[in-house]
């Protein structure tokens, strides 16, 4: 592999003795990896049932080597292709360079944290941040390119991400409309990638295009904002996967100068990880911006992966927490999740002039949370409930997915339904790529369910599902689109016996939702979506 020159020179001028070292990985193949979606499957579990029979997607227990610092992460071998097994497409794990897993795992997020991804496409760090959260609380995922935030929506769905909301927009209208309301924020920053060159050779030539100044300006821009983004006593995450001073330690050091409020929290990792302490001595004077001794040794307690100390590719990641005394723990207009599960319909974007539904008369009582939503208001006429879309979704859900205890606000744009999280402040206009999760959409005569609502449910949430295993003909053809014309005992019910009824039919895959499929008592009608199908 044939490097800059000029990288050259500048590593091996930090690295003094050690830069042989480096320099020897790069005729080392580089390091790749998966992690088992925390949502669906651990790792223990997926070796549990997959091993014995052959049909797991990477080597077996004997070779199988865990990623240290990441939950349910495993090192994948060059004959592995785990991107081409059927479950990737079923969202059980994802393909993720091993150092990638760290910065996700550093951010300490909990079930009900309210966390922003700002950086985030393609998001593998959303789907990790996702399966952190467990379902609760709230994530929104972000990224300023249009064209790859369609990859992210994909994959934060795949995983079967319920409590996410995904924007297309810049640093500074997330920091207007929502202020300081997250608990998390991760910045996976745009970078000169200095750190995958190994992994991408591309990347060498992105490296001469995308110069490290350009690079640390754009650093800068982001985390203005991003300071402002994170709640008094909240976390922010910063990495990069470069080895740049000026993009790591520098841009923090500039960070902690603007927002006296932060202060970096030293990364406690077991020697065994191979992780190595950030270099506050490789500072030039001018970038250390003015900060005492004290802030400046601080960055000592940031990280850095080398490939020539740890099993990875290049990284940096800095933990920085924000000071809560003092300030608001709440932002203004924060709308609390309430007692009762009310199913609220909201029309419009978030933020866009809400307009509940009109409630139908006659007060039912709207049932519990937790409760399957019941059945239509007796005095609304059938030409309201036409209308309402609401109304079908609740018509689908009775018949279609008994078990299924959705939590949040439902949202309606254009034809179709999202489910919200709760907690959400009142926002100014954004752009929305997915303001919440896409339930499906009403049309004129019913409700059609969508492919990310398949992929978030349990199997025994649906009243009919067909259930195959991943060795069978038939997943693969429903993978690849096909009809199928199982046997009529094969469509069960929640308990597996076999099921009444003919419709919308959750097909699954070794226990798994793939998607959705229509019975009518013979044959199976494919539905899912070209976009979803094994390729
Ligand atoms: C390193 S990649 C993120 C990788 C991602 N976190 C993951 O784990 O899959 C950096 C991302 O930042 C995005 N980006 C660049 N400038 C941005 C900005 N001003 N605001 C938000 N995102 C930005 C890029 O489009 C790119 O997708």
């Amino acid at each position: 592999m044939r490097l800059p020159e000029k990288f050259e020179n500048t590593m091996r001028s930090l690295l003094g003795e050690e830069s042989a070292a480096f320099f020897a990985t790069y005729s080392q193949p580089r390091t790749s990896g998966l992690r088992l979606n925390g949502l669906k499957i651990g790792l223990e579990e997926y070796e549990a049932r997959f091993r014995p029979s052959g049909e797991g997607a990477f080597g077996g227990l004997e070779r199988l080597q865990r990623i240290p610092w990441a939950q349910g992460g495993v090192y994948t071998d060059e004959q592995d292709r785990p991107g081409k097994h059927l479950h990737y497409y079923l969202g059980l794990y994802y393909v993720q360079e091993p150092s990638a897993m760290l910065p996700a795992e550093l951010l300490d997020v909990r079930p009900g944290h309210r966390v922003l991804d700002l950086c985030a496409a393609p998001g593998g760090k959303s789907t990790q941040l996702a399966a952190k959260l467990q379902g609760r609380g709230l994530l929104v995922t972000n990224d300023n390119a249009a064209e790859r935030t369609k990859a992210l929506a994909k994959n934060v769905e795949r995983a079967g991400t319920t409590n996410a909301l995904v924007t297309n927009e810049e640093p500074a209208a997330l920091a207007a409309a929502f202020g300081g309301f997250f608990d998390r924020v991760l910045v996976d920053a745009p970078c000169s990638g200095e750190g995958m060159f190994r992994k991408d050779e591309d990347m060498i030539r992105e490296w001469e295009k995308h110069s490290v100044e350009r690079c640390s300006l754009m650093q800068k821009d982001i985390l203005r904002e991003a300071a402002k983004l994170v709640a008094p006593g909240g976390k922010l995450l910063y990495s990069t996967c470069t080895f740049s001073p000026a993009e790591n330690e520098a841009s923090i050091a500039r960070f902690l100068s603007e927002n006296p409020e932060f202060k970096v929290v030293p990364v406690q990792a077991p020697a065994e990880w191979g992780l190595a302490p950030g270099r506050p001595d490789w500072l030039a004077v001018e970038e250390r911006f003015g900060l005492d001794e004290e802030r400046i040794a601080s960055l000592a307690g940031t990280v850095r992966v080398w490939p020539h100390r740890a099993r990875g590719e290049g990284h940096y990641a800095a933990l920085l927490v924000r000071r809560s005394e003092g300030e608001a723990a709440e932002p203004a207009a924060v709308r609390k999740a309430g007692e009762e599960w009310e199913f609220p319909l909201l029309i419009g974007q978030p933020g866009a002039g809400k307009k509940p539904l009109k409630s139908s008369p006659g007060g039912k009582r709207t049932p519990g949370r937790g409760e399957p939503p019941r059945g239509k208001t007796p005095s609304k006429s059938a030409s309201a409930a036409d209308e309402d879309p609401r109304e079908k979704l609740l018509a689908f859900a009775r018949e279609t997915l008994p078990g299924w205890r959705p939590e949040g606000m439902l949202r309606a744009r254009g034809e179709q339904l999202y489910l919200q999280p709760d907690a959400l402040p009142e926002l100014g206009r954004l752009n929305w790529v997915r303001p919440g999760l896409l339930l499906g959409s009403a049309t004129k005569h019913r409700f059609e369910p969508s492919q990310a609502l398949a992929m978030g449910l349990r199997m025994e949430e649906a009243s009919r599902s067909l259930r195959l295993r991943s060795g069978e003909d038939e997943a693969l053809k429903y993978m690849k689109g096909e009809t199928l014309q199982p046997e009529p005992d094969r469509i069960v019910g929640p308990d597996g016996e076999p099921a009444a009824g003919r419709g919308w039919t959750l097909v699954c895959i070794d226990g798994f939702p793939a998607g959705w499929g229509r019975w009518d008592g013979t044959i199976l009608k494919n539905e899912l979506l070209p976009g979803w199908r094994w390729i």
